[in-house]
């Protein structure tokens, strides 16, 4: 769960049923909080506020201990809002003349502004925008962090991200990367995974930029070592494919979920669509993931891929056409300042969704309330699994 608005004091992040003895620090939940302002294309607003974690609760002496963990992720650009994101009543005469608390009328195609202030009875999209803002992501990647930890702690998951293609650059077409690669992805200015597709994108943003315009991208995420048996085919909310694609489509902006070669694998034969399977050393051998280690449900002991479309930024700064709330004139859209493309980010926050949703269903099936208990838990399953089939 989280917490907070845009231009609030703080964010608050609130995880709940992590086991005892996962590792986490702050430097730990502040490097990932970096990695998400990081990315060319971003707004101003990346570069002046900063990020201040303070974990509350459920953490001590870099331990988690078993019950809910809060992280406070303070907002240095706090006092010029105090103002006008108080909580308590401010008088009129201190916010007269203020050019922040002047009521935004004209929504953003594209953003939330519209139908939040219809469905929720304001005449100023301030109340709807300050929580529709991705600026609740960084509280996201905050849990992520937590989820994170544990995974690589007890199960041996990794994740890492890289970014396909922005706007109509050329998409990436070459091998995914594994965990190894993300300090090189993160060298990227565009979390590139590949010299030419960066180029590509660098220039289309530069076009963007140029003709005041937007855009958005493609995002792959891969899970690695992640063990057979997560998720259920048993009914459409326990799969884990529909849990990975809404948590994913939970993000902002996001309009597209595929699994594996997702839309691809529907323009194949089945012949050419599944995963064959031959008997090896160590158990059942695939020699492609087509499926992006998910069937029936269930991952299947390949890595999981899934990839993710977000829409181009709604902050048009060559302002779309919308109609003023107040006298109902045509009008242009709101636009001080926004990023022209946010996707090196967006695929950041995708890491942390896929770590909370993975760590989720691996409680789930693992239990226990300690690192110990929930490893030698595991390990029994693994055995069991490993034993099957015979080998020939
Ligand atoms: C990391 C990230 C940064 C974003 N930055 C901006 C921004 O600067 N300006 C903007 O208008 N939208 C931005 N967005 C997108 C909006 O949050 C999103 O368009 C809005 O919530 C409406 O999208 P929806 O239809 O998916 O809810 C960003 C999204 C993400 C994931
Ligand atoms: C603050 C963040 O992202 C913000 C997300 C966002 C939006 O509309 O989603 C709009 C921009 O904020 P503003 O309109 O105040 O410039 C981004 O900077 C962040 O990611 O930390």
């Amino acid at each position: 769960m989280t917490a907070g608005e845009s231009h609030g004091p703080a964010l608050v992040a609130l995880v709940e049923g992590m086991v005892a003895g996962v590792e986490i620090t702050t430097a730990d939940i502040a490097e990932q909080l970096a990695r998400r302002r990081l990315g060319y294309g971003r707004g101003a607003r990346m570069k002046f506020e900063a990020d201040e974690v303070t974990v509350i609760g459920g953490v001590r002496h870099g331990k988690t201990l078993g019950g809910p963990i809060a992280v406070e992720i303070g907002n240095t650009e706090w006092p010029k809002w105090e103002k006008v994101m108080a909580a308590d009543p401010v008088d009129e005469d201190e916010l007269a003349g203020s050019a922040r608390n002047a009521a935004l009328t004209r929504p953003r195609p594209g953003h939330a502004d519209y139908s939040g202030m219809l469905k929720y009875g304001f005449d100023d999209a301030r109340p709807i925008l300050e929580r529709a803002s991705a600026r609740e992501t960084a509280a996201r990647v905050t849990a992520g962090t937590v989820a994170r930890n544990f995974l690589k702690q007890v199960l041996g998951i990794e994740i890492v991200s890289h970014i396909v293609s922005i706007g109509d650059s050329d998409p990436y077409t070459g091998p995914a990367p594994r965990p190894s690669d993300l300090e090189a992805i993160d060298a990227s200015p565009v979390r590139a995974f590949g010299k030419d597709a960066e180029a590509s994108m660098i220039e289309e943003i530069e076009a963007a930029k140029r003709d005041g315009d937007t855009l958005g991208g493609v995002v792959e995420v891969i899970a690695t070592g992640v063990p057979v048996g997560l998720g259920s085919h048993v009914s459409g909310e326990a799969r884990l494919d529909s849990r990975l694609a809404a948590a994913l489509m939970g993000i902002q902006a996001i309009k597209g979920v595929e699994v594996g070669d997702g839309f691809e694998t529907a323009r194949r034969r089945g012949s050419q669509a599944h995963d064959e399977m031959v008997p090896g050393a160590d158990g059942v051998l695939r020699s492609t993931n087509r499926a992006g280690g998910l069937e029936g449900g269930m991952t299947n002991g390949e890595d999981v891929r899934v990839r993710i479309a977000m829409k181009p930024i709604s902050t048009v700064p060559r302002a779309l056409a919308t109609v003023d709330m107040t006298t109902g004139e045509p009008a242009s859209a709101i636009h001080q300042r926004s990023d022209v493309c946010a996707v090196p980010a967006a695929g950041v926050v995708a890491e942390a969704m896929v770590a909370l949703v993975l760590a989720q269903v691996a409680l789930e099936k693992f239990g226990g309330d300690s690192v110990g208990e929930t490893g030698s838990n595991l390990r029994g399953y693994l055995d069991a699994v490993e034993a099957r089939p015979p080998r020939p």
